[in-house]
């Protein structure tokens, strides 16, 4: 079966978008992780299934596990929205599994996604103890690291490290990842504050592994660093390739801001084993 696609990416995270209505759901399970392998697939961090009516965005990580929301993904399902004539404005709303998000395309080009508030309290299914904030954890490798737990569209662990650089964020990240304290583990955001303004950060996801940028986690970053007094309410977010901007106004509410690309069309042709 051949199934047409589209390649995007944000910041360097990458995905796989394609239109829902081409083939039979019942595949995706075999399909994503093998059009996401990045040797014998297209290669992608995750895989976004469109829906129109309404406007929905489904998203799965490489191993085809579904996540509630991607903060990359909706700007780069909102510009192939845009791309492919499906939404001919420049605001509009999107279905998630983590709520409406209304999205706008900025005059520069950007896209500027209203993200909704963080969860700090209610996370009985995000992990196994009353609260993780400011927990001090220790890895197999003796690093002492404390470890703040929020749901920002998806459940978030930020770790502040002095030099992103001097940290294996590889292990650290799968270690912390898939520790019993969550539930249905979690995402790794290793955040070094440059400067009120300005954080560096990188992710170990879940259902992926290490990411050159994530949205949510730049939301759920520069949130938690706010709540601690450690950054003003608007910051630039430094990735490996790429910048988001995030907002928070008086009441909690976070903006990110970022771009979306297109890289690529094609057809993927799919043999089930
Ligand atoms: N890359 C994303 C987050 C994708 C989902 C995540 N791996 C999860 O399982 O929650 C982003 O940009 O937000």
């Amino acid at each position: 079966m051949k199934i047409a696609f589209s390649k995007y990416h944000g910041c360097g995270n990458d995905f796989i978008i394609v239109n829902e209505a081409q083939f039979p759901i019942s595949i995706l399970s075999e399909l994503i992780p093998k059009i996401c392998d990045r040797h014998t697939g297209v290669g992608a961090d995750g895989f976004i299934l469109v829906k129109t009516d309404p406007l929905e965005m489904i998203y799965y990580n490489q191993d085809g596990s579904r996540a509630p929301m991607c903060g990359n993904g909706i700007r780069c399902f909102s510009k192939y929205c845009m791309d492919q004539g499906i939404v001919h404005r420049n605001s509009f709303p999107v279905k998630t599994l983590a709520g409406i998000k209304v999205v706008r395309k900025r005059e520069d080009s950007l896209f500027e996604v209203d993200m909704g508030k963080p969860d700090r309290e209610d996370l009985s299914l995000v992990h196994t103890r009353d609260k993780i904030w400011g927990l001090s954890y220790q890895t197999n490798e003796n690093e002492v690291l404390r470890l703040y737990t929020l749901f920002h569209s998806t459940v978030h662990t930020v770790v502040f490290v002095e030099n992103l650089d001097c940290i294996d964020m590889q292990r650290i990240g799968k270690q912390i990842c898939e520790d019993r304290l969550f539930a249905q583990q979690t995402n790794v955001n290793f955040v070094q504050i440059v400067d009120r303004k300005h954080i560096r950060m990188q992710t170990y996801e879940r259902g992926c592994g290490m990411t050159l940028a994530c949205g949510t986690g730049a939301c759920a970053a520069v949130s938690c660093a706010f709540d601690l007094g450690q950054c003003e309410n608007t910051v630039r977010v430094s990735l490996p390739k790429g910048e988001l901007q995030i907002q928070i106004d008086g009441q909690d509410h976070v903006k990110m801001i970022g771009p979306a690309k297109c890289i690529a069309k094609g057809e993927y042709i799919y043999e089930n084993d």
